[in-house]
């Protein structure tokens, strides 16, 4: 008998990312997310407890969001956590048995090997990256969704009624604030959050330069908008702030090397945007909890032989953050 589950179709061109192909134009172009379903009272995945199972990377800053939300919101014994090994090698990212790594897990559902298993197992015929974060439904056997920027918002609302009404009504993308934060939103995440990601796998020099520019004045733009303030909306933390702070907290130990986005650090460079991502990380446990520097610095460094052949991981900067 052929078990479906350990013998799959040849899917190394969706999993090695060394062989991703760039655009023409030697430009990165991120494909859209595919699973793209809610957790509803009244849809096909019921807000239950212990239903859902979350898989990250401690290195991916999209994963990270969800690692932050789940903290803020106090989802952690309603929807448990898989963290995987930083290094993502021909089949993608490894569990934590199959390559073992401080703080990396075994698939304690299927004992899958990779996480492009669980995608194969929930739909065999998936023809796009086998990317993390997952939200996994344990009742139907399938990924809910793929895309961080939903997760965030089911984690911010979905489970509210299962939650003390202290964590029930902290909202992170509060209806008032809406408009102000897609706004933000809206640049940061071209030209940071994936900007970073366009300079570093850009294939000319034309690409490189035109993504690492962009970078760096939308960095600008955010230190004035940080001058004296706490929070990017109002007084406020949202979910504008996590995004953002997940790529900033990257910045330093990663990006300025491995993407070459070194016209400045943010610690001697941005000052109101170092103060902003240190209190979050030395104040709030939900930022610092999500941060694993070991597991960022090598999942970049050894992941991608297409920009850094030998594999070597840099030991700077140091620290990896600095003291309040
Ligand atoms: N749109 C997705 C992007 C997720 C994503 O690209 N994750 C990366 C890690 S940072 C990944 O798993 N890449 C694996 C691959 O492309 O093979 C989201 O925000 O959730």
């Amino acid at each position: 008998m052929i078990n479906t589950d350990t013998i799959s179709r040849d899917a190394s061109s969706q999993s090695d990312i060394s062989k991703m192909k760039p655009s023409n134009d030697g430009s990165f172009n991120r494909a859209a997310s595919s699973f793209r379903q809610t957790v509803a009272p009244d849809g096909r995945f019921k807000p239950e407890a212990g239903r859902y199972h979350l898989y990250v990377s401690y290195a991916c800053p999209w994963a990270t969001r969800t690692l932050i939300m789940r903290s803020l919101k106090g989802l952690q014994d309603i929807i448990p956590v898989t963290v995987v090994s930083p290094r993502m090698g021909v089949h993608g990212w490894p569990f934590g048995d199959v390559d073992v790594f401080p703080g990396a897990d075994p698939d304690p559902l299927y004992k899958s090997r990779h996480i492009k298993d669980l995608y194969l197992k929930a739909d065999p015929a998936y023809s796009g990256r086998f990317t993390v974060p997952v939200l996994w439904d344990t009742k139907y056997q399938t990924i809910v969704n793929n895309e961080s920027s939903e997760i965030i918002r089911i984690f911010n609302t979905a489970f509210n009624d299962l939650l003390p009404p202290q964590r029930a009504q902290l909202d992170f993308y509060p209806e008032a604030l809406r408009k102000e934060i897609d706004a933000l939103n809206e640049w940061i995440y071209p030209n940071i959050n994936n900007g970073v990601y366009r300079a570093g796998f850009a294939t000319t020099q034309e690409a490189y330069e035109k993504a690492v520019v962009e970078v760096f004045e939308a960095l600008d733009k955010v230190e004035k908008i940080l001058q004296d303030k706490d929070y990017l909306v109002r007084n406020q933390l949202t979910e504008a702030d996590i995004r953002l702070w997940v790529t900033i907290i990257r910045f330093d130990p990663v990006y300025v090397g491995h993407f070459k986005c070194n016209f400045r650090t943010i610690r001697s460079g941005y000052p109101a945007i170092n103060t902003w991502m240190k209190k979050l990380y030395w104040k709030n446990d939900a930022f610092k909890s999500a941060t694993n520097f070991d597991h960022i610095k090598t999942h970049y460094y050894w992941s991608h032989p297409q920009i850094n052949a030998n594999r070597i991981v840099p030991l700077g900067p140091i620290p990896n953050i600095e003291p309040l």
